[in-house]
């Protein structure tokens, strides 16, 4: 029986979401060998710049997919919103296991509600997504960008002023962090979260067919389908995370019910859509369509332009 080797970055998230899977693998009777591999990415290395000004998403996930190519590693394990839209030659997404809690967590200094926040509070986020949908649901709180792993984060709202931040439930979860800390759970209907958030996904070598077979195990129906939906909006609309676009999808009986969003970082203008269908690419295209009609477009170029200059 071969060994696998499951590349992953060094982050206590990243680890933590391998140990995971392994968790899972070894759950549906994989008993394989399995060696994990630390590797450090750019997207780590540069945790003082925006992200959405170093080139977003693909950061964290060039160095294992190179690590993929050389055969050093076979497959890697990645929260499925940091996944560009398309994939890269040869590699694939081959499973998505069951997806944690999708929402976005609002965490504030006295269990404030969003709210209840005073005037001109300081909401901490370094997420346009975020950043647009808090400013929409409260025009007068201020935005200041924040960095840093989930851990960081909670750490800077106590010592620094926010007095409030948003992040992942999942994330939260997932670093053995408690949902006590959260003072609201945001639903879609406040606050879309980021195409995949929560989902994971597992890439491996397209040609590697024994490997695929077995990581099918693994493979959630639910999640792959709800996923692909929002996944497929997300790519008609060429986003990355450098742009406010949110969508997520769930089930209704056999329906897929996909809340589709696109907003200006200042959340003025928020353009939202919800879109029922069975065919998951159906469903993110008509969304897709429907935005684009709306403008989404014309905003998705301005937001690029901005952060280009
Ligand atoms: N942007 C960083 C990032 N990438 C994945 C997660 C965890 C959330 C997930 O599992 O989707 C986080 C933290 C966050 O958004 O607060």
């Amino acid at each position: 029986m071969r060994k696998i080797v499951i590349g992953s970055r060094k982050s206590n998230l990243a680890l933590t979401q391998t140990d995971w899977v392994i968790d899972r693998l070894r759950q549906a009777g994989i008993d394989n060998e399995i060696e994990v591999k630390k590797i450090v990415t750019k997207g780590d290395r540069i945790l003082d710049v925006t992200l959405s000004k170093v080139g977003g998403k693909g950061l964290f996930v060039k160095e294992i997919e190179q690590a993929m190519y050389d055969k050093e590693i076979d497959l890697a394990v990645h929260s499925m919103k940091d996944m560009p839209s398309t994939m890269p030659e040869g590699l694939v997404i081959t499973s998505i296991p069951e997806r944690e809690d999708h929402r976005d967590a609002f965490i504030s200094k006295g269990n404030i509600s969003l709210h209840d926040l005073k005037e001109g509070a300081i909401v901490g986020t370094s997420s346009l997504r975020r950043a647009a949908q808090i400013l929409a649901a409260r025009p007068d709180v201020t935005i200041k960008w924040i960095r840093g792993n989930i851990e960081t984060r909670i750490r800077k709202l106590r010592e620094e002023d926010y007095d409030a931040i948003v992040l992942a439930v999942s994330g939260l979860k997932r670093v053995g962090l408690s949902e006590e800390l959260i003072t609201e759970y945001l639903e879609p209907d406040v606050c879309v979260p980021a195409v995949g958030q929560g989902a994971l996904a597992i890439e491996c070598r397209e040609d590697d067919k024994e490997l695929r077979d077995l990581l099918a195990r693994i493979n959630n129906e639910y999640t792959a389908r709800t996923v692909k939906a929002e996944r497929t909006f997300l790519h008609l609309l060429e986003g990355g995370c450098q742009v406010p676009i949110g969508g997520y999808a769930y089930l209704e009986n056999d329906t897929i019910v996909l809340t589709a969003l696109v907003g200006t970082p200042d959340g003025k203008t928020i353009l939202k859509e919800v879109v029922r269908g069975t065919d998951p690419e159906s469903v993110g295209r008509e969304a897709a369509e429907i935005l684009m009609k709306q403008g989404a477009k014309e905003i998705i170029d301005q937001v690029k332009e901005e952060l280009d200059q």
